[in-house]
């Protein structure tokens, strides 16, 4: 029997009176690629801090491959890599310096470090940007370069928080092929929030659509818009976002905002610097 890569029951965080993530159950089978979805304020960037460890979990319980994140934080740190919402990568180092950073942080040990970091770079595509400085590297090498350095600890897990938010379509074709490539060749393990709805629908296994804290509907993309379908009894089939849109209901257009709303605030989008 494969072990969930992760596994959160009745997970629960609240920023004062605000229950950010408010009972969550999901688990996320070892080797799939598993998106979490959700509008504005759904609770999903800090449903994985706590997945991450970077928060506390003050109710419920979140295991990473068995491990009780409140027991064993160390042993969780190990196994994934993580790439943030927020920029990441220095833009005063280039992108080799910036990939061996997270190297000597993740403790790969020191012999390995540089064919580590090189197989890394080459794994995105930017062996021949690697001695460039960051601050030169469009929207998409930045997004690819903290790929990277998600990447050079080889980890069992990835989590990516809206990897491609603020990149043009064909930046963020390319984030995926090279996320796709990593997992076929190690079999990795994909945990990756996003507002696109199309990305979703193309590259996860399953999916789960989560609002006001918890997941509502959860499914492979394609069971999700047959159910639709099915509840709808039309024989046409409706797109994912039909189906967030069911889910998540009016609250999509008020306080929460649209999910295609993306609103980016990362400073990827065109040239870092
Ligand atoms: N540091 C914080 N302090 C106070 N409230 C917070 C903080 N971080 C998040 N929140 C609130 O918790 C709720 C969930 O936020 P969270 O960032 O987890 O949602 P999200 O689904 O990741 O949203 P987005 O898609 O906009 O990134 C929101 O109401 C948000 O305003």
């Amino acid at each position: 029997m494969t072990q969930d890569a992760v596994a959160c029951t009745g997970l629960a965080y609240a920023f004062g009176g605000t229950r950010a993530v408010d009972g969550l159950d999901l688990s996320v089978a070892e080797g799939e690629v598993f998106g979490l979805l959700g509008p504005n304020g759904a609770g999903k960037t800090t449903a994985i801090r706590c997945i991450t460890t970077l928060l506390p979990v003050p109710a419920g319980m979140v295991r990473v491959f068995g491990h009780d994140t409140a027991e064993d934080r160390m042993a969780v740190r190990r196994l994934l890599g993580y790439v943030p919402q927020q920029l990441s990568a220095d833009q005063s180092l280039t992108g080799r310096e910036n990939v061996a950073l997270f190297a000597r942080v993740f403790d790969v040990p020191r012999r390995e470090r540089a064919a580590r970091v090189g197989q890394a770079l080459a794994a995105v595509d930017l062996t021949d940007a690697a001695d460039r400085l960051a601050k030169t590297y469009s929207g998409g090498m930045v997004r690819r370069l903290e790929l990277a350095q998600a990447l050079v600890s080889a980890p069992r897990l990835l989590i990516l928080d809206e990897p491609t938010i603020g990149l043009d379509p064909i930046a963020r074709t390319g984030v995926w092929e090279h996320i796709n490539a990593v997992r076929a060749a190690t079999g990795m393990t994909v945990l990756v929030t996003t507002h696109y709805m199309d990305e979703a629908d193309q590259y996860c296994d399953r999916v789960g659509l989560m609002h006001h804290g918890r997941v509502r509907a959860l499914g492979t993309p394609a069971e999700l818009r047959q159910g639709l379908a099915a509840r709808r009894g039309t024989t046409t089939l409706p797109t994912l976002e039909d189906v967030f849109r069911e889910v998540a209901g009016s609250g999509l257009d008020d306080e929460s905002g649209d999910f295609r709303d993306v609103r980016s605030t990362r400073r990827t989008a065109g040239r870092v610097g």
